[in-house]
């Protein structure tokens, strides 16, 4: 009987951030709600070639096509609650399988330590870096009651129950990367385009080639 000492190490070879035969390079945008995620990964996608999928849209996009989970949805984001991961994540992965580009901005997700650890169970697929809008509660409501989206969380009730989920659930997931040393934080509060450049410098590595 040969030792355990002489036994042949089998190492499983996981491709790290692939997706089917892509590489992938993937940006977490977090922030709380009203921070500027958006607005900011609309300006990313013009200038840095990146695809945004923003995982609010995304389930509202699954809301209005009358999926079985619709309901669901619905009633999680009019209370400000955070949808379970398997929904978000399937709905990202299918998104990023579809296109053919190989940069991801993923905005509003992973929102709590469940997502965060499930993508990364499902997908194999870690962040380049997380970037991360910082904003007073005072500034983001006035934003927010200022959006105009007609969203229905919009609203002070919603809104302080969505902050309320930032600072316990979604925080700490900011802190995990921290802790790695791949956040980026910007401070979010000073006009758009100011908030751009900081954006920018960031992400010049990333600059497409002319
Ligand atoms: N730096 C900023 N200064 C003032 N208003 C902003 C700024 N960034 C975004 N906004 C506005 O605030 C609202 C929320 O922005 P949005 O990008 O939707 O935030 P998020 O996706 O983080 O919730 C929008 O109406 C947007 O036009
Ligand atoms: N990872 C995520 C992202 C959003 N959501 C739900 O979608 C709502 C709106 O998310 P959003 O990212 O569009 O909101 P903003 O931060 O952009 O204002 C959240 O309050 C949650 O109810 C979720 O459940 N899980
Ligand atoms: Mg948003």
């Amino acid at each position: 009987m040969g030792s355990v000492v002489d036994a042949p190490v089998v190492v499983e070879e996981v491709a790290e951030n692939m997706l089917g035969d892509k590489k992938v390079t993937v940006v977490f945008v977090l922030g709380g709600p009203g921070s500027g995620k958006g607005t900011q990964c609309a300006n990313i996608v013009e200038h840095f070639g990146f695809t945004h999928l923003s995982a609010g849209d995304l389930l509202r996009a699954e809301i209005k096509s009358g999926s079985e989970n619709g309901t669901m949805i619905e009633n999680m984001i009019k209370e400000g609650k955070i949808v379970p991961s398997e929904v978000t994540i399937k709905l990202l992965q299918d998104a990023m399988i579809k296109n053919e580009n190989d940069k991801f901005l993923i905005d509003g997700f992973p929102r709590n330590e469940e997502n965060r650890a499930a993508f990364e169970n499902v997908t194999k697929i870690s962040p380049a870096f997380v970037l991360f809008f910082d904003c007073s509660e005072e500034e983001m409501e006035r934003r927010l009651l200022g959006r105009n989206q007609g969203r229905v969380d919009d609203n002070i009730e919603t809104i302080r129950k969505r902050f309320k989920v930032f600072v316990e659930s979604s925080l700490p997931v900011i802190e995990h990367y921290n802790a790695k040393d791949k956040v980026k934080k910007i401070d979010a509060a000073k006009p758009i385009s100011e908030v751009f450049e900081d954006v920018k410098a960031i992400f010049a590595p990333y600059a497409k080639v002319a």
